[in-house]
């Protein structure tokens, strides 16, 4: 049984449907990851999945409760990373990790977290004075205090300077090694591919895909980018003509960028071939995830 499950979900604001019928299921011991421009509606989701929305309609349900009416079950194993505004400015780092292990009946050990977060040397300051990349880490740190089953993190990294951000992702790893169920969102592609296994791709409310990061590249219209010097003019008429071809630019030097998928590169190869042309400096790289996800959440824009 996966141990969330979204089943059509709705939610309405000022007569706008901002979540329109979103529906997936996220296994144990899986990193899910929820990708989609501002406004797509991905918080709303995963705040509807945490109990702290009430859908308009549809139905959630992790470990098989429905985390509105079994909120304080649900709570007991979901962890959540706090919103900054919930931290009081007084509280001390050491008091904020205290207070909440204090919620658990099996907490993690908070110093342990502390360290692996790089916050050992902060444990007196007021959360009011750390910087924004501290706050962001005792919030990773809060959200994990109560050796959750399943954890929700929005916006992980987000404010976190490179080196923070590695060692978020290789702490978050260890935690599904352990069993955890995560539920991420995030806007940097490289923390999705690097993180999730499968990522569904919310746009304007609705999933657009749901895929493995590399099962999306595959599938997007720019999946394969080839970039060469044709030994004689290639026409736009026939390079335009080539199967599933997304776009093709010429660049100062005679060189061609063409972008499709494999199958445009060898279609694309079996001309020059038969041409008798040659190609010089010859590139084919993989698409990224970026180019994927904008492929997927332009078509509605
Ligand atoms: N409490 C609310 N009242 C009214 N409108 C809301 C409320 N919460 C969210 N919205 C609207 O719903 C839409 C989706 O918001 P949501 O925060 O879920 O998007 P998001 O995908 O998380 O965006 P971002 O990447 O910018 O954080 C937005 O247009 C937002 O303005």
């Amino acid at each position: 049984m996966p141990i969330i499950e979204v089943n059509g979900l709705r939610k309405v604001y000022g007569g706008r449907a901002v979540v329109d019928g979103i529906t997936f299921a996220v296994e144990e011991g899986e990193i899910f990851g929820v990708l989609g421009p501002n406004g797509a509606g991905k918080t709303t989701t995963v705040e509807c999945v945490e109990g702290l929305r009430v859908p308009d309609a549809g139905e959630v349900r992790v470990a098989g409760l429905d985390p509105i009416r079994d909120h304080d079950r649900v709570t007991r194993f979901l962890g959540v990373q706090l919103q900054q505004s919930e931290l009081q400015a007084k509280l001390t780092v050491r008091e904020a990790l205290e207070v909440y292990s204090a919620f658990y009946s099996r907490p993690a050990d908070w110093r342990s977290l502390a360290e692996r977060l790089g916050l050992t040397d902060r444990l007196d300051a007021r959360f009011g004075k750390l910087s924004g990349g501290q706050r962001q880490r005792l919030s990773i740190a809060l959200a994990l205090i109560g050796n959750p089953k399943v954890v929700v993190l929005d916006e992980l990294t987000t404010g976190l300077d490179p080196r923070a951000r590695r060692e978020s992702w290789k702490l978050i790893e260890e935690v599904r090694d352990s069993g955890v169920t995560v539920l991420l969102v995030t806007h940097f592609m490289e923390e999705a591919q690097r993180l999730c296994d499968r990522v569904a791709v919310i746009n304007a409310g609705r999933i657009v895909a749901l895929d493995s990061p590399a099962g999306l590249i595959d599938r997007s219209a720019s999946a394969a980018v080839v970039s060469f010097i044709p030994s004689e003019p290639l026409g736009d008429d026939e390079l335009a003509a080539l199967p599933a071809v997304k776009s093709v630019e010429r660049g100062d030097d005679d060189t061609l960028v063409i972008s499709g998928t494999d199958e445009t590169v060898s279609a694309l190869m079996s001309m020059l071939a038969q041409r008798r042309i040659t190609a010089r400096r010859l590139r084919v790289t993989e698409g990224t995830l970026d180019d994927a996800f904008l492929d997927l959440t332009e078509q509605e824009n």
